[in-house]
């Protein structure tokens, strides 16, 4: 399902950034605990009242050409108003209406798009007075807000929610494997594309793109269904925001979001960037199955030890990723392309992967054995049992006596024992702790 996306735009200093933190709050926290992932604080996922959506802080992208800050804030509104579904349109509620926030305003009112503006820094009641004159502005929905104390983002958060868009159906059944195919601009993305439709074995239907901004490509490859989520249907040339490489990330979102897995394209002549690291991060954080594929592979200067080398600056980057298996490929000359898909279709395969009860207690009891939990402050943490609850990441629910002792380690530890018995080859695994109630 395509998750919503709001952006936050305003210009600088009224409180963008805290009010992206306080919404995104308890989740960039959680991600926060995990080593090796980037945080920029740029994207980040929200949900209130059971609506998950995707927050930008506009604020915190950087856009090539802007020299005026003005310029700047402009390329933010554009870029709110061609890729969110809601603009929160921040202001500082103690400085009165400015210049620029006129003009960010005529902007938005042009683009139709629904927005919210919040009248933020209002940390008492009883400075709500000074909301009323940004109704000049001319939008409906006013909040006032405080960022800093967290009081009314509740009521902006339910005028946001209101003007979602209905949630989009699928049309692909279960058994399609929808895959996305991701990576910073230039890394061969479309290329690669044309060569896996390119393929022999490959049976491409000609059925046109089923949601509105992506274009799907469904083939069949030996009996099995695929559909290719191209992001090249959002390309909007000659934008301004063309140019900067947090944009593709946005791209990215909406494709990661409707696929089951996530085909990261790296660059073999430029190795691994920051950006590719929060493109990946968003499928690892979303729970897809993830394949690395080093494309242009024939440009680069090789030896015997080359590729080994890639294999491990890829593990130091993305070492929260380490279930990922890597491909060598050529779009180019078409080296290794034909084995994309079957290794697209095995760890799509383990995603869906459902272990029984009873084996996967005898892998844990066995995990439990072999190392004991850890004893702290004199208490002996046990554990009892554990269960799937889920898949597409399979999810698995362990039940112990006391979860606080059981450590980050510990079940990175269990992880890789379930990993070795079970595979789970290109699939992150959640593993939850529960209190079990006492018999
Ligand atoms: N009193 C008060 N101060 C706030 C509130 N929200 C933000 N601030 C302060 O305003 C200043 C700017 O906040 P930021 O969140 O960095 O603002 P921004 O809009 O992201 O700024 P840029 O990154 O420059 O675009 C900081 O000193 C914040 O602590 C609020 O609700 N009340
Ligand atoms: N040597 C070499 N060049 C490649 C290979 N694959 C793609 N390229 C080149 O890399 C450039 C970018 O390729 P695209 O397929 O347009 O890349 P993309 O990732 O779709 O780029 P965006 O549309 O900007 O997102 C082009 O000049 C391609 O010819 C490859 O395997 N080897």
């Amino acid at each position: 399902m395509t998750l919503p996306i709001v952006a936050i735009v305003g210009r600088p200093n009224v409180g963008k950034s805290t009010l992206f933190n306080r919404i995104a709050g308890e989740r960039i926290a959680i991600v926060e605990d995990k080593p090796g992932i980037t945080r920029d604080r740029i994207f980040s996922r929200g949900d209130w009242s059971g609506r998950e959506f995707h927050l930008i802080d506009t604020g915190g992208l950087e856009f090539g050409q802007a020299d005026e800050v003005t310029d700047h804030i402009r390329q933010q509104a554009e870029l709110a108003i061609e890729e969110a579904d809601v603009i929160v349109f921040a202001v500082d509620g103690r400085e009165g209406i400015t210049a620029t926030d006129e003009e960010v305003s005529r902007l938005l009112h042009r683009s139709k798009k629904p927005v919210v503006l919040a009248v933020n820094k209002l940390d008492h009641v009883k400075h709500y007075d000074e909301m009323y004159e940004f109704y000049q502005l001319g939008f409906e929905a006013v909040i006032p807000l405080s960022s800093l104390h967290g009081t009314g983002t509740g009521d902006l958060l339910d005028q946001v929610i209101a003007h979602f868009p209905p949630a989009m159906e699928e049309f692909y059944d279960n058994d399609t494997i929808r895959v996305a195919i991701i990576g910073r601009p230039n890394v061969g993305k479309s290329s690669l594309v044309n060569r896996i439709l390119g393929e022999e074995r490959v049976i491409v239907s000609s059925v046109a793109g089923t949601t509105r901004d992506a274009i799907d490509t469904p083939l069949t490859r030996e009996g099995q269904d695929f559909v290719i989520i191209d992001t090249a249907g959002m390309r909007k040339r000659g934008k301004v925001y063309e140019s900067t490489e947090k944009y593709s990330v946005i791209r990215a979102l909406r494709a990661i979001d409707r696929s089951d897995v996530a085909v990261v394209v790296l660059d073999g002549e430029e190795g691994v960037t920051e950006q590719d690291k929060r493109v990946a991060g968003i499928a690892h954080e979303t729970g897809k199955a993830v394949l690395f594929v080093i494309n242009k592979w024939d440009a680069v200067e090789k030896d015997e030890k080359t590729m080994n080398r890639f294999r491990r600056e890829v593990l130091d980057h993305f070492s929260f990723m380490d279930y990922a298996p890597i491909l060598f490929i050529s779009a180019k000359t078409g080296q290794r392309v034909a084995q994309v898909l079957p290794m697209v279709q095995e760890v799509a395969e383990q995603h869906a992967l459902r272990i029984s009860t009873s084996v996967l207690n005898q892998v844990l009891q066995d995990a439990v054995m072999a190392t004991p939990p850890p004893t702290s402050k004199g208490r002996r943490a046990r554990f009892s049992y554990g269960t799937q609850v889920a898949v597409k990441p399979p999810a698995i629910v362990l039940f112990v006596n006391e979860p606080e002792l059981f450590h980050f380690s510990y079940i990175r530890y269990l992880e890789n024992q379930l990993r070795e018995a079970f595979g789970f080859k290109g699939t992150p695994v959640r593993l939850m702790l529960r209190k079990k109630n006492k018999d």
